[in-house]
């Protein structure tokens, strides 16, 4: 075991010390063996040509860069964006980070400049700096030690890969600008800047992995700073991944180190099994008292997981890892890694209902879905996509195993909602979903909302060439809330029709195949959902909460399944001609 002093003069002195002989093996370079040389020989020429250019406004400009890059304005702007870091990321280790590469970019500094000695520019100098002490350029140095510094801490916080890039080429238009300004102001050699940039970059690559990596010296696991949320709290997230989904072990790490940036204690790692597809999972990382699960796998991890999530309050967050990725794609939660990482550590929370679906047994387990759960033709797709085809093209392999079962004969089912009149129907798949978009911004039932405690209900019965190309140019055609009235006598000939409720009973003349958020759980004569409204909270986006916070202003229950739920009345009354679901059942 390396004692604490044995790790600082590994992981920080020992890397430092070898920067500092770096550049001044380089200074030696420039300065004897390489003076005379070609392009060194041409440095003081560029010099006095920009001598030769100067005017009043690149004084004026070159001199505010100068003094914002003296010592007293790194050391002032270091301590202000050092508080900043603290309290955005409630851990030392961003302040340690900052406070650290500027004080390591110093010392650096101080070594060169005390076994390289060289002379400035032979030129009229517009400041007050002695003759020697040429290399390297300190004002350069120390700028991209600090704007550097802060471009790093801001790419671990900003969620985007454009907007982090926007933010560290600002940061780094800093140092470029000092280090021009050093030699537009005869202060310093073009090779003076470039040292300090080598320097400072060293600098910084040494801290980052010191300080901030998940295997840093100081803050990581056991460490001895440890991150302080609010109140003294340090928040601990579980990760629940689905090892055939995400199996790369740079992930786990990427996924570490967002964390640890974030001031969150070092994650709780389960893995699904065949046997735990992440219910008994989850419920060991609840057990754990964890603030947080994210999620790492497709549709049906999610669904395992929400159902043990269900009612609890503990938030879930979403690593989209399938191929369908539905409730995600709803959400609008990201699908990057790195992003959707981000959003489990800073996001907001959004209460959304869940599915609840009756067992056939009546000792049977009560499952839940997310997204949506259907009979007929869409489970019988899902259970024949090949899984090497889903691996290779994505969710276009839905589409291949449609194809084998557009002739299928057709269901006769039966709906029931709200325990309303039967609904006799003869269909190739009835869905019952809780949001409503497939991929492709594809609507499927358009209207649905996540949290308006209603189901939509969408019954195929598309017949022949025809029927089928009438749903599909409604399907791909339909944009949201786009559900037009039907005449009721035209009802019973429509290819799609629409229902809402918050209960929906599904039965059918003979076993049919059945699957919920896409992953098939065996045929059956029934499916049987009511809704279990607010039930699941979920981690989304900043600027996603609930799109109607009205609609989740009642507490969600948190008892059992056999709690009668009542959902909410819907907030705008019903804006597609769906006043109340009860009464009023069909949509199109
Ligand atoms: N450790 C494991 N080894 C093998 N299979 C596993 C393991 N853990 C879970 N599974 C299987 O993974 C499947 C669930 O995968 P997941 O929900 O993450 O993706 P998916 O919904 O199938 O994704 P897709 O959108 O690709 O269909 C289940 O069939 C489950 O049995």
């Amino acid at each position: 075991m390396l004692t604490e002093a044995g790790r600082f003069l590994r992981r920080i002195a020992l890397p430092l010390v070898a920067t500092a002989l770096v550049v001044v093996g380089l200074g030696l370079l420039v300065t004897r063996a390489l003076d005379g040389v070609w392009p060194v020989s041409r440095e003081e020429d560029l010099v006095r040509t920009l001598e030769d250019h100067r005017s009043d406004l690149w004084d004026a400009v070159s001199r505010v860069l100068s003094v914002a890059s003296s010592a007293p304005a790194v050391i002032g702007v270091a301590l202000v964006a050092a508080a900043i870091a603290y309290a955005v990321y409630r851990s030392w280790r961003a302040p340690l980070f900052l406070l650290g590469t500027v004080l390591a970019q110093t010392a650096v500094y101080g070594l060169t400049v005390a076994f390289v000695d060289r002379d400035r520019p032979d030129v009229e100098r517009l400041d007050d700096v002695p003759g020697d002490g040429s290399y390297f350029s300190g004002h350069t140095g120390a700028a991209l030690a600090l704007y550097g510094g802060i471009a790093v801490l801001l790419s671990h916080r900003l969620q985007g890969k454009v907007r982090v890039w926007v933010w560290r080429v600002l940061c780094l238009l800093v140092p470029l600008a000092v280090g021009l300004s050093r030699v537009y102001r005869g202060d310093s050699h073009l090779s003076d800047v470039v040292a300090a940039f080598a320097s400072a970059a060293a600098v910084l690559v040494i801290m980052n992995a010191a300080v901030l990596s998940p295997r840093a010296v100081w803050g990581g696991a056991g460490g001895h700073l440890r991150h302080t949320g609010e109140n003294g709290h340090v928040p601990r997230a579980a990760l629940v991944v689905n090892p055939i989904k995400l199996d790369s072990a740079d992930d786990r790490v990427r996924i570490d180190r967002i964390m640890a940036e974030a001031g969150w204690a070092p994650p709780l790692w389960l893995e699904t099994t065949i046997e735990d597809p992440g219910g008994g999972a989850t419920r060991a990382a609840l057990a754990e008292g964890v603030d947080l699960v994210v999620v790492a796998g497709g549709d049906g991890t999610v669904r395992e997981c929400a159902g043990a999530l269900a009612g609890t309050g503990v938030p879930l967050a979403v690593v989209p890892s399938g191929t369908g990725n539905l409730l995600a794609r709803n959400l609008g939660l990201p699908i990057d890694l790195t992003d959707a990482v981000h959003v489990a550590v800073h996001g907001h929370d959004r209460h959304i209902d869940l599915g609840g679906i009756e067992p056939d047994e009546p000792d049977g387990e009560r499952r839940y879905f997310t997204a949506m759960a259907g009979i007929g033709l869409d489970a019988a797709m899902v259970a024949d996509a090949p899984d090497a085809l889903k691996k290779k093209v994505g969710w276009p392999a839905y589409a291949v195993s449609a194809g084998r079962h557009l002739r299928d004969a057709r269901m006769r089912v039966t709906l029931r909602i709200d325990d309303g009149e039967p609904i006799k129907r003869r269909a190739r798949m009835v869905l019952v979903g809780n949001v409503g978009a497939l991929q492709a911004g594809m609507q499927l039932l358009p209207g649905a909302e996540p949290d308006d405690g209603l189901l939509d209900v969408v019954v195929f019965a598309p017949y022949g060439m025809t029927g089928w190309a009438h749903a599909t140019v409604r399907v791909i055609g339909r944009r949201r809330r786009d559900v037009p009235e039907v005449p009721p006598r035209q009802r019973r000939w429509r290819p799609i029709e629409h229902f809402t409720g918050r209960s929906v009973e599904v039965t059918t003349a003979r076993p049919e195949p059945r699957e919920l958020d896409g992953d098939p759980i065996g045929p059956g004569t029934r499916l049987a959902v009511r809704v279990r409204p607010g039930a699941l909270v979920v981690r989304v986006p900043e600027g996603r909460v609930a799109v109607r916070p009205e609609a989740r202003a009642e507490p969600f229950p948190v008892a059992d399944d056999v709690v009668e739920i009542v959902a909410p009345d819907r907030p705008d009354g019903g804006a597609d001609g769906v006043s109340d679901a009860r009464h009023d059942h069909q949509k199109t």
